[in-house]
């Protein structure tokens, strides 16, 4: 079980400045207010434009990718992650900034390797997690935390925000999330700079929990090659092997978004602590106001009381006899209520987009030996190798 409380610390030194950051702030106005810029952007409705501005950015990036994954030797051990990160990245800053970077890029390259050691160690859960006052044994390790998040911040300022400051029509309808979230600064007094940088970072940092998704579920389709199979058969039929999978394909794809599913099911999300707001009693316990409370969503994930052999990795759970897909109500893998993941409408579509893409094109093998935490949806920065193998078909 891994929480992710550090965040805490991360973005604090020496201020408060991170209660501003979204996932760990306390409920207010402010939040309400930011996740409702949010809420358009990254959580677009099926048949809204903005899902339509997402598919196409994902149809963008996934031809770039893989041009860069046809650089890489075939039917040989290589490490994709750096790829699969690097095109989660620019699919995140492609939608959310009208910016992207060349796989070349060496800045680009370092940032998104800080995002993600960023959020290997956040999903650590380190005994400071829970005991805040251990924090002073914690100074070397926060102080490379706070390191990369520096350097991150000073990339997003220099790369991205300054171009669009640069640019901003305040007259027209913003391009983009950083183009709203820059016109409501001026329109709203109680949101500042770092408002608007937190708000950013967290938005865009979101591209590595999606793309260390993605190596999970390139683990679980190497440990069950007959569900890569099934994934490849979907994909085949639903293209007809004449054009590249897009997002608008997902919904008569319910195999693959099931493996997703089940791959998030056994990988188990980080646990985001919360607040009792108020004095209140639970299965008659007493909860005073001010208690800190976690949802142990990993032994939701793999209880008996729930699940039928959740030892194995089953995408078939997920889907209903006429093979739609459905999902227990017990499976919140993105917490639930007014705080629910903001992201999670994103994660399904790039994790998709890049999965079909991968496997119409490749089988995939192990490169060599593949060792995963229990119970953590992140891989190492530098983990396991892959075999990819053009199809023959
Ligand atoms: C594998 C992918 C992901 C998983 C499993 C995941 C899971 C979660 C969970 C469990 C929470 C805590 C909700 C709560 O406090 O009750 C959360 C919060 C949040 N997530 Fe995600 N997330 C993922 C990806 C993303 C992405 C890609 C983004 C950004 C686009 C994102 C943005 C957020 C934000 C902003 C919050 C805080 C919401 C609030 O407290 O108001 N997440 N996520």
């Amino acid at each position: 079980m891994v929480c992710v409380a550090q965040v805490y610390y991360v973005f604090s030194p020496a201020t408060n400045s991170c209660l501003k950051a979204l996932a760990l702030c306390d409920w207010s106005d402010l939040q309400k207010t930011r996740r409702s810029i949010a809420r358009t952007y990254c959580s677009p409705r099926f048949t809204s434009l903005q899902y339509d501005i997402v598919a196409n950015v994902g149809t963008d990036e996934i031809s770039a990718f893989l041009q860069e994954v046809e650089k890489l030797p075939v039917n040989a051990p290589v490490d994709i992650k750096p790829l699969v990160l690097a095109a989660c990245a620019n699919m995140f800053t492609q939608y959310m900034c009208s910016t992207s970077f060349s796989y070349d890029d060496k800045e680009f390259q370092k940032v998104v390797r800080y995002f993600d050691e960023i959020f290997w160690e956040i999903n650590q859960g380190y005994a400071v997690d829970f005991l805040p006052w251990l924090l002073p044994f914690y100074k070397n390790h926060m102080k490379k935390i706070s390191h990369w998040s520096t350097e991150i911040r000073q990339f997003i300022l220099s790369r991205i925000i300054d171009n669009h400051r640069a640019t901003l029509d305040y007259n027209s309808p913003p391009r983009d999330f950083t183009d709203a979230l820059l016109m409501h600064l001026e329109d709203d007094p109680n949101m500042n700079w770092q408002h608007i940088i937190f708000e950013l970072e967290d938005f865009i940092g979101g591209h590595s929990a999606i793309g260390n998704l993605l190596m999970m579920t390139l683990v679980s389709i190497i440990q069950h090659p007959n569900v890569a199979q099934r994934i490849q058969q979907e994909v085949d039929e639903i293209t007809g092997n004449t054009r590249a999978p897009s997002l608008l394909d997902k919904s008569m794809m319910p195999y693959t978004e099931a493996v997703i599913w089940e791959t998030l099911r056994k990988a188990s999300s980080p646990i985001v602590p919360h607040v009792a707001s108020t004095d209140t009693e639970l299965f008659g316990y007493n909860i005073p106001k001010g208690t800190m409370i976690f949802i142990n969503n990993y032994d939701l994930n793999v209880s008996n009381d729930y699940w039928e052999n959740p030892d194995q990795f089953l995408p078939e759970r997920f889907l209903s006899p006429s093979g739609n897909v459905v999902k227990p109500n017990h499976f919140i893998p993105f917490s639930t209520g007014k705080r629910t993941c903001i992201g999670q409408r994103l994660v399904q579509c790039f994790t998709f987009i890049i999965l079909a893409t991968l496997l119409q094109k490749y089988d995939i093998t192990a490169g060599g030996e593949i060792e995963i935490k229990p119970g953590c949806v992140a891989v190492p920065p530098d983990c396991f190798k892959v075999i990819l193998s053009p199809r023959s078909s």
